[in-house]
Formats: structure tokens, sequence, C-alpha cells
């Protein structure tokens, strides 16, 4: 398949797309980014890559670095992880109280930032110290990236604790119900550093390969997960990925996929390769919205759906 000419065709058809989304202004770090910008990468096994638009550039991965802190505490606990967090669609925007406080403190999935900060907790448990479980999560993205560039921006992780009122309400919510064990300004701190960190599209699309191998790295051989914990974080990108727009990604798209308020979102291809894009703007949900559309164009001319 001609991939280089489907994205260069995918990024003409979106670009009268760029100005309708709006960027994430409740990071006030993130809100003076040029959403006039646009990148889409893709990784096969063998490591070639296609890439158009900004693929280089460096943003803001947010909610997608939930995708990573979930697969090492799912390596580490396997379903007994299962015993705090769920694994079903919430049906609700991402930094949702009401429905943590109906289901006693047990978030819904691991996507949303409930269960992310949730995992979170469960990673310092596992390595001891925030400073230990934010570095090996950082070293995972590192190793699956193939690229120890990566950092995260400090910056960004201050501006989000400045005005992190909703997450530490969430926090706050999950230790009243005892779900939470360490001190939650420390879990809190630690989520939005990995929120933090800064990603290209081509780095992304490399990192999913693990996901889209049955949990082995095509490229290094190295095995991160079962095939049956891959393919169960498949599963809950699939279904809930995207939080309240999960089934419209899953109707208009068919992939697995995980966004975040950066504008990213990653995406796999089971058996054949790793997907990435990236444009600021973001949609009612808090997905790219000129994004999802070019996933959506990519499934419909490539056929590559997992429908
Ligand atoms: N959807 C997202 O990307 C949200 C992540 C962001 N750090 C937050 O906690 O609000």
């Amino acid at each position: 398949m001609d991939y280089q000419s489907i994205i260069n065709e995918i990024a003409d058809e979106v670009s009268p797309l760029l100005k309708d989304g709006k960027v994430a202004d409740y990071i006030p770090a993130l809100a003076g980014i040029n959403q006039n910008q646009f990148a889409m990468s893709l990784t096969l096994f063998d490591g070639t890559q296609f890439s158009v638009g900004q693929a280089d550039t460096l943003f803001s991965i947010q909610s997608i670095s939930k995708v990573f802190s979930f697969t090492l505490a799912l390596k580490f606990y396997n379903t007994d992880l299962y015993k705090r967090i769920g694994h079903e669609p919430s049906g609700n925007p991402f930094n949702s109280l009401v429905q943590l406080e109906y289901e006693h403190g047990k978030p819904r999935n691991p996507f949303i930032n409930a269960g992310a900060i949730n995992v979170t907790d469960a990673l310092i448990n596992h390595y001891g110290t925030c400073k230990t479980a934010y570095e090996e999560v950082l070293g995972f993205i590192r190793a699956i990236s193939d690229d120890e560039s990566i950092c995260s921006n400090e910056i960004v992780a201050a501006s989000e604790m400045e005005h992190g009122y909703r997450n530490l309400a969430l926090a706050n919510l999950m230790k009243s119900f005892n779900n939470l064990d360490n001190r939650v300004e420390d879990v809190v701190g630690t989520y939005f550093k990995h929120c933090s960190l800064e990603m290209s599209t081509k780095m992304l699309s490399r990192a999913m390969l693990y996901l889209a191998n049955d949990g082995v790295d095509p490229i290094l051989g190295v095995t991160y997960l079962t095939p049956s914990q891959s393919r169960r974080i498949n599963a809950v990108m699939l279904t809930c990925g995207h939080y309240d727009a999960s089934g419209d990604f899953a109707f208009n798209v068919g992939l697995p996929g995980k966004s975040g308020v950066g504008g990213g979102i990653v995406a796999v291809v089971p058996n054949v390769m790793g997907l990435s894009v990236w444009s600021p703007g973001l949609n009612a949900q808090g997905n790219s919205l000129v994004g999802t559309k070019a996933l959506e164009l990519f499934t419909d001319k490539t056929g590559l759906s997992i429908f």
C-alpha cells in the first residue's frame, strides 16, 4: 500500500478543519499553542516510518501516558489490578466526579483521570517512591520508543499542579473510600509528570508497536506483556480510550486508540502498525478534532479497521 500518498492526501483533506477545534486552555501552560498544526506518522514492524506534517514536533502527550502507566501496572499486578480499577467505559467526561461517588471510589477504567491517578498510586506502591515510579514509567516509554531523549516539561507539570483542583478532588474522593494508599499530592504530582512528557508523532507511532504485536517489540524483540495482557489493553483502548466519545471513535475509526488533551492520539492496527496523529484543537469531548478525522480517513482509505 502506498502509505505516503494516503497520508499526504489526508493532510490536504483535513487542513480546512484546523481552525475548528479549541486548544485545552484549562491547563494554562498549554493555552498558547498554535492550533494550526498537524502531524501524522505510522511505523511498520520492520521500523519503516511514513510521516506527514510536523512529525518531529514535540507536544504534551497528556492522557496518552495513561496507556503506558496502565501497561506497567498490568504487568506487575495482572488481574489483581481490577480490584481497585474497572475496565468498563464510563460514558462520562475524563475528569468527571459524579460516577466515582456512586461507585464508592472505584474508577470505571484506567483511561479516565481517576483511573490513571489510581494506577499511579499502584505504581508508587510497587516501586516504593514517587520518584522511582516516575522514572520507571519514563524509562519504559524511552524503551518502547527506542529514544532516550524523551523528557517531561516541568512548566506544564507545575501549571497542572497549580490548577489541578479537579484531579486533586478525584484523588481525595478515592482516598475517602480507602482506594488510594499514598499522599494525594504525591500521587497527583506523579500523574502530572507523566502527562507532561513530550513526544512527537514519529516517537508515539513507534512506541505503539508492542501493542500491535501481542506485547512484544517487533524491532528489538523485547517482551513487555503477555499476548492476553496486550489484547486487554487494546480492548480497553477501543472501549474507553476517548472517554464519552469512545463509541464514536470505534464507530468512525474502528481501531484501539487513546487521546490526550495535548491534541495527540495513538492507535494500533493489530499485526500491522503503530499510528499517531497530532493537532492541538480539541472537540467538545477533549479529543483532537482534526486528529480524529484524520484517523477516520485513514481507515476509510486503507480498510485497516479491526472490523
Ligand atoms: N484528557 C487528558 O489528556 C487529561 C490529562 C490532564 N493531565 C488532566 O489531568 O486533566
